[in-house]
């Protein structure tokens, strides 16, 4: 696969650049079986900085429980997912603090405000909590004036612009996200569109799902 030029990131397996890896994702072999099914077998795939991988296929293809293996949320009955050339397996830690995971559910906070649960995230992913960009991020997903309300008091769509606030302010290298499309407005999908996009201009790594055709040239596409 295409790499697309010098990669803004680098992967925090390390603090010394002299032992900074090449940023990659890379499937070898992986098989998954959920129930008595089997989903897919011997999947392979690779992705380099500034490169991403749409995920498709029917309902109940396998899509999430693919996601799930790359995050490490679940474990494959055989092959391995490697970051960077080391198994996540291995480098559970160090894979964690480079991966934003956007699943089904929210994870947000409903009795904490807009602004609050990003501080909570911020502290989670141990990251300093800067207001004035934490604010200008919420303006950008036109949460302007929602900052201090409860997630309770959000829609469905205001939450999931929160949830692009966040993949702001996190900054992390590889981006899973499962279906981050559903029920976005027209607005919200030209905001999305392009925070991936400058994700991936800045050499991030991105694997989603989602049934839309999606205009970003950088994506490559599975069908499971
Ligand atoms: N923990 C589990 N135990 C047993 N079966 C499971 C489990 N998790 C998922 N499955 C099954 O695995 C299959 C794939 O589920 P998955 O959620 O990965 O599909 P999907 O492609 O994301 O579907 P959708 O488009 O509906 O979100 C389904 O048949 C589901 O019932």
């Amino acid at each position: 696969m295409l790499i697309a030029g010098q990669p803004t990131f680098m992967t925090a397996t390390t603090s010394s650049p002299s032992s900074q890896h090449v940023l990659s994702l890379e499937v070898r072999g992986l098989n998954c079986i959920r129930g008595e099914k089997l989903l897919f077998s011997n999947l392979h795939f690779s992705l380099h900085a500034g490169q991403g991988l749409h995920v498709r296929g029917e309902n109940g293809a396998g899509k999430t429980s693919l996601l799930r293996l790359l995050t490490g949320l679940t474990k494959p009955e055989s092959g391995e997912v490697l970051f960077s050339g080391i198994s996540i397996a291995q480098a559970s830690e160090s894979y964690r603090r480079n991966v934003l995971f956007m699943g089904h559910r929210d994870a947000l906070k409903e009795d904490l405000t807009a602004l609050e649960n990003l501080e909570m995230y911020a502290a989670l992913d141990g990251i300093e909590f800067n207001t004035a960009t934490t604010l200008a991020s919420l303006k950008r997903f036109n949460l302007k004036g929602r900052e201090d309300l409860p997630v309770s008091c959000l829609s469905a769509g205001q939450k999931k612009r929160l949830l692009m606030a966040r993949m702001t302010t996190r900054k992390a290298v590889v981006w899973i996200l499962d279906e981050p499309f559903n029920g976005l407005d027209l607005v919200a999908v030209k905001l999305l569109q392009d925070l991936l996009a400058e994700q991936l201009q800045q050499g991030g790594i991105i694997i989603l799902t989602g049934h839309q055709v999606l205009q970003l040239p950088q994506l490559q596409v599975l069908d499971l």
